[in-house]
């Protein structure tokens, strides 16, 4: 029943139901017709009947042919229906969790994964789409059966009834022995499909280093050892399976027997006329059917197991709603963080411990440290992402836990969108080309394609792509655009990681001191990028080990003197 009530009620499942119910009967009736048939053959004179019974056979054929026809398209509709409804409730769920944290946990992203993940099935699709039409099918299979049944039945109730049973039953024997190899392929799945989309999907990523460090063999290798993995089992299953068939052969071939044997001897004890016989050993075969469990049983065991996993995170986390956004503001906030303490899930020490941080409104604050310091997590707490375990933080006298903040950010990881470039800067948010074109000019962009409508997308139609300097440039206009429309903390993860000397060394002048009403934090290890903010905080053991601006920290002759110091002389050798 659960799979039916995702049916869409109106249009596709009532048309789906109607094709399906009307190829359904047709075992029966075309027994029936075909016995009248050559019943009518045997009469004397019975040309007229014969005539009219092949026309009634003739149409059922036809009949069932165009719903046979129509069956495919609607079933993809609905299918399609199904899985769209439910891919969208993953997404919103998704992009509802308030934090990055709970994405990120393993288990989340693996029941993610088989709810909407087409799956890595022998043949099928793990989707909830197929399971519903399947179930609809299975229903109109048994219908089918029972129908056939009872035109057996008037030859005999007791040959009707011991058939079908027997059918049903030889189907769930096979069903079960069957299920099983789904169960081998569902144990450890998230292992496997780490594995296996390593090794198959990392190729085209690494085809570079697939290249120049000869690297083929260990990938194919590795591949191979995968597919072992996922498939040995199942594969060991299968044959197994294949192996224990002895007793649905016999048995199958014990029913066929009966169906044919019983009527045939009423025929020679003329009991019986010929086109009869016919009609029965037709319906014997359409309840046999049955016992063939056909690629619904799949559908509908893959489909219950994705939608287990999508109940479980709706259950689980159905309720989180999104932290709401801040409003765009004219002024820029003052950010404080108090004594925050945070480690990442499953993580044993803190990354950051007992950090007190005040940055005034509109101050421009670098934070350096070494890698793995803490730099970016700063970040990703600012901004909401994550919450800390202990401490307070606030962006505007704002919790950025209850609400997000108005905050731009340039993250060392930036997504590079196959969108135009307008897009690309915008956000899709549309707006102003003057706008665009002089965040565009702000972030160095010049050089970059004059046509905003250019798609970054080689893949596209005369999309092009860009370098990683010029995509880190189209990256910062985004951050600068956002500061345009209000959002007053501007966050610069690496900004010049990628830039040239001369970018990076005009970087500060062309780039951060041209932002108006907007408190800036800027991380760097570039010190030449950073040296000219209004303070520089070093962060060490997760705490702000030194706080001051440039000059202040050099004659402290500290972390950051030394990491200054060294820069500086590795530059001039
Ligand atoms: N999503 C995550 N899950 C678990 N641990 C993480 C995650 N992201 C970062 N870490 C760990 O937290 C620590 C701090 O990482 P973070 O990215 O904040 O450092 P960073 O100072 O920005 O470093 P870098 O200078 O290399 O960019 C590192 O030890 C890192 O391994």
């Amino acid at each position: 029943m659960r799979l039916l009530r995702l049916l869409p009620g109106r249009g596709g499942g009532l048309v789906l139901a109607l094709l399906q119910g009307v190829r359904a009967v047709m075992p029966a009736l075309t027994a029936v017709a075909v016995g009248r048939l050559v019943t009518a053959l045997f009469q004397d004179g019975g040309v007229r009947a014969a005539a009219e019974a092949a026309i009634v056979v003739a149409g059922l054929v036809l009949v069932d042919q165009v719903a046979w026809l129509m069956i495919t398209p609607v079933r993809t509709l609905v299918v399609k229906r199904i899985d769209g409804g439910l891919r969208a409730r993953m997404r919103e769920l998704a992009l509802g969790l308030p934090g990055l944290d709970v994405l990120e946990r393993g288990d989340v992203q693996d029941r993610l994964a088989r709810a909407v993940d087409p799956g890595m099935g022998i043949a099928r699709e793990r989707s909830a789409g197929n399971a519903a039409v399947g179930q609809l099918e299975l229903v109109f299979r048994v219908i089918s059966a029972v129908a056939a049944a009872a035109v057996l039945a008037t030859f005999s109730v007791v040959l009707a009834v011991v058939l079908l049973a027997a059918a049903l039953g030889m189907r769930a024997v096979l069903r079960r022995q069957w299920m099983r190899i789904i169960d081998k392929l569902d144990a450890d799945t998230a292992g496997q499909r780490y594995e296996y989309y390593v090794a198959s999907q990392a190729v085209m990523g690494a085809a570079k280093d697939v290249r120049l460090y000869g690297l083929s063999d260990w990938f194919a290798g590795r591949f191979r050892a995968a597919a072992v993995r996922t498939y040995g089992p199942v594969w060991r299953e299968m044959l197994g399976v294949l192996r224990r068939q002895w007793a649905i052969v016999g048995g199958s071939l014990l029913m066929g027997a009966a169906v044919l044997a019983a009527p045939a001897v009423a025929v020679l004890d003329g009991r019986l006329e010929p086109g009869r016989l016919i009609t029965y050993v037709l319906a014997g075969f359409g309840v046999l059917a049955i016992s063939a469990m056909g690629m619904e049983a799949y559908d509908i065991e893959y489909g219950l197991r994705g939608l287990a996993d999508a109940d479980a995170l709706v259950e689980a986390y159905g309720n989180k709603q999104a932290r709401p956004g801040s409003e765009p503001a004219a002024e820029a906030p003052g950010v404080t963080l108090e004594n925050v303490v945070f480690r990442y899930p499953g993580a044993v020490a803190p990354v950051l411990d007992g950090l007190t941080l005040t940055i005034a409104p509109g101050e421009v604050v670098a934070v350096v440290g070494e890698n793995g310091a803490g730099k970016t997590t700063l970040v990703k707490l600012l901004t909401g992402l994550y919450r800390p375990e202990s401490g307070h933080i606030a962006v505007g006298g704002v919790e950025p836990g209850v609400r997000r903040p108005a905050a731009t950010v340039l993250f060392q990881d930036f997504v590079r969108y196959p969108a135009s470039l307008r897009e690309n800067v915008t956000g899709g948010a549309g707006g102003d080309d003057a706008d665009v074109r002089e965040a565009l000019r702000q972030a160095g962009g010049d050089e970059l394609p004059a046509d905003l409508d250019t798609l970054l997308w080689r893949e596209g139609e005369a999309g092009t792509d860009l370098s990683g300097g010029q995509w880190q440039r189209v990256a910062l206009a985004r951050a600068l655009y956002a500061v345009g429309t209000g959002r007053r903390l501007l966050v610069l993860d690496e900004p010049t990681a990628n830039l040239d000397v001369r970018a990076e060394a005009s970087f500060h002048e062309r780039v951060v001191a041209q932002v108006r009403d907007t408190t800036t934090i800027l991380i760097s290890h570039r010190l030449s990028t950073v040296r000219f903010a209004d303070r520089i905080v070093v962060l060490h053991d997760g705490q702000v080990a030194e706080d001051g601006d440039h000059d202040a920290l050099m004659a402290l002759g500290g972390r950051y003197a030394e990491f200054f110091t060294t820069q500086a002389e590795a530059f001039r050798a």
